[in-house]
């Protein structure tokens, strides 16, 4: 499949933009007028410029305002649009983009636009160009795909044909199947966007809201497959408006929009089951979602403070590394790694995870062909050599075989009797991770939701908002179908990236899965725990939400755990205090509860927020 990009998708000069594009592996790109127009280099130059960088420039984009006018507006136009020919003739570009009239057209007849289309077709073949025609899903008369191609075929011309853009189909929730039946010589050009779920005016959300695919909520993938099944052979472009994005490192969105596209291929090549097309699909190592969590490595300032609270949570200090000021802990078969090595200003508190999976030697591979950055490590020979990758925000994703007792351990000299193998001691409370809490930085969180659907293939839930002190904390959960695996990732609020303490002062967690959480609780209370306290206020609003005794509800609040319910299923848990950026959970399901006690997480946050500040008085 030959990979392009419009312009338009990030941030820069054209030079920056085409050199981040290239750099990243795209085939080509689409020059977006406006980045064109503010250049100071000339059309010629921009060519030599793209033949150099090995990329070729596919389309030129948008003609706005065509069709469905009076003669005189038509005159105008044609006029319009040979000036943009003469210009892709210097450019060396052979297809235009002509987006469907959202603004002059006053005459609804598609034999009419049909007729002005073929007087385009015959101006543009006289310029050796080709016209793209493409329904915004705003456009005055014509907003569907479907109209388009009817109109198309009434124009019956060499020089016209299509633009299909996934956003303008998927947004209005129209039936994509019928790509299929469109003779593929007809399609020019194809576009692709993703988007989240919104309710809102179509054209706002595409001008601001939109994502590469896999980071929305579109069915890119059946998409991707229908245009497979046409027969189209031809540059697959992404077309992003992003906010964000347009402000964010250029090379990174760049390499996030590749992986894009890498991903999509992969999954609908799955998806086709070996059927014969035209377009070839790049695919990469098949591998399964991981099977659980290995390790989580937690890297602190404090390692005492956090060591002590690991204690008092019942986990066992199994050993420290022969080299490294590195500690394992362990209980019920969860291994912690406490990392004491300075971090530095902007490293996360949740520096490390360690995935069980199959075959780490073909997720590393497969991370590496979705463009993830290999972390370094150092391994002595009697060191079990440990694979990963970078995720977006900095996290270390490490690929380790699904082993009960990992032979990493034995680097903490560790022995014992339960210790860091297997599944613990018949005592443990603590029996497995339940999830990881991430922050992740605004501007890297599409590219984070992509990285793990891609890199780990975990599955995307819908996405909570969560009201804070600090501000709204968007919550992306991330899981195995199976729920082995599973990550919530909290966008940081843009409030704390003015703060002193720097862009990851926001922290992060990890919940524990306990058999009996009163037990656990009990036990830490008794081990002097500095839990984090809830306010009264919330036990009053839990009485009133749920028929609750009063003896439960003593309890709960005397152990300052936190309680909701969806359905049959409950769900306990309790927080401890944060330190450093760092803080730890316990919770235990029953009867199949499968949230995260969203309801609470607002408690959570604005205690959090009253600690700090009494903290930093
Ligand atoms: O928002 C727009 O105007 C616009 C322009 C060109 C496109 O290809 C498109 O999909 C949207
Ligand atoms: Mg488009």
């Amino acid at each position: 499949m030959r990979t392009s990009i419009a312009t338009v998708c990030i941030s820069g000069t054209l030079e920056d933009k085409m050199l981040a594009c290239a750099r990243a592996g795209f085939d080509g790109i689409e020059i977006f007028e406006q980045d064109l127009l503010v250049s100071p280099l000339s059309p010629e130059e921009i060519r030599a410029r793209a033949d150099r960088l090995g990329l070729t420039l596919d389309l030129y984009q948008p003609f706005r305002d065509f069709e469905g006018v009076e003669e005189a507006v038509l005159l105008e136009n044609l006029r319009r649009a040979e000036a943009k020919f003469r210009l892709m003739n210097r450019l060396g570009i052979d297809t235009m983009l002509l987006c469907s009239n959202v603004g002059t057209a006053t005459i609804d007849d598609d034999g009419l636009a049909a007729e002005q289309l073929r007087r385009l077709g015959d101006l543009a073949a006289s310029y050796g160009v080709r016209i793209a025609y493409e329904a915004l899903a705003w456009g005055k008369f014509v907003n569907t795909y479907g109209h388009s191609w009817e109109i198309v075929r009434k124009v019956d011309h060499p020089a016209v044909g299509l633009c299909l853009d996934s956003f303008h189909i998927l947004s209005r929730g129209d039936d994509p199947s019928g790509i299929e039946d469109i003779p593929a010589a007809k399609i020019f050009f194809v576009q692709l966007a993703d988007a989240p779920v919104l309710s809102m005016d179509i054209l706002s959300w595409s001008r601001h809201y939109r994502v590469f695919p896999g980071e929305g909520g579109f069915d890119m993938v059946a998409f991707m497959k229908h245009l497979v099944r046409s027969g189209y052979d031809g540059p697959v472009s992404l077309e992003i408006f992003n906010d964000v994005f347009r402000q964010s490192d250029v090379e990174r969105t760049a390499v996030d929009g590749l992986r894009s596209l890498l991903w999509l291929q992969d999954r609908a090549a799955a998806g086709l089951h070996g059927e014969n097309h035209p377009m070839e699909l790049r695919t990469m190592p098949d591998v399964r979602p991981p099977a659980g969590l290995d390790y989580a490595e937690i890297r602190t300032d404090e390692p005492e403070s956090v060591a002590r609270m690991l204690a008092q949570l019942g986990f066992e200090f199994c050993g420290q590394h022969r080299r490294k000021p590195v500690q394992l802990w362990a209980q019920g078969g969860v291994r912690v790694i406490l990392n004491g090595q300075r971090a530095g200003g902007a490293a996360p508190a949740i520096s490390g995870l360690g995935f069980q999976v199959e075959d780490p030697h073909g997720a590393v591979e497969r991370a590496v062909g979705l463009k993830a950055t290999p972390v370094a490590r150092h391994n002595t020979a009697d060191e079990q050599e440990l694979r990963g990758v970078s995720a977006p925000d900095g996290t270390e994703v490490f690929f380790a075989p699904t082993a009960q007792r990992p032979a990493w351990v034995e680097e903490f000299g560790a022995g014992g009797s339960g210790g860091p193998g297997g599944s613990g001691n018949a005592g443990d409370l603590v029996t497995r991770v339940d999830h990881v809490n991430l922050a992740q930085p605004w501007q890297s969180f599409d590219e984070a939701v992509l990285f793990y659907e891609s890199v780990l293939r975990l599955e995307t839930r819908p996405a909570t908002e969560v009201p804070s002190p600090m501000g709204l904390v968007r919550s992306q959960v991330m899981r195995t179908a199976d729920g082995s695996v599973r990550l919530a990732l909290n966008i940081v609020p843009h409030v704390l990236e003015d703060a002193a303490s720097g862009p990851q002062s926001y922290p992060e967690h990890i919940a524990f899965q306990a058999s009996d959480i009163l037990a656990v609780a009990r036990r830490a209370v008794a081990a002097g725990m500095n839990f984090l306290q809830v306010p009264q206020n919330y036990y009053e609003d839990l009485a009133a939400r749920y028929p609750l005794d009063a003896p439960t509800l003593a309890t709960l609040q005397e152990l300052n755990l936190l309680y909701e319910r969806d359905g049959n299923g409950e769900f306990l848990h309790f927080y401890t205090e944060t330190i450093g950026n760092l803080f730890l959970e316990v919770v235990e399901r029953r009867h199949g509860y499968e949230g995260y006690g969203a309801q609470n997480a607002p408690v959570r946050l604005a205690a959090q927020y009253e600690r700090n500040r009494l903290r930093r008085r």
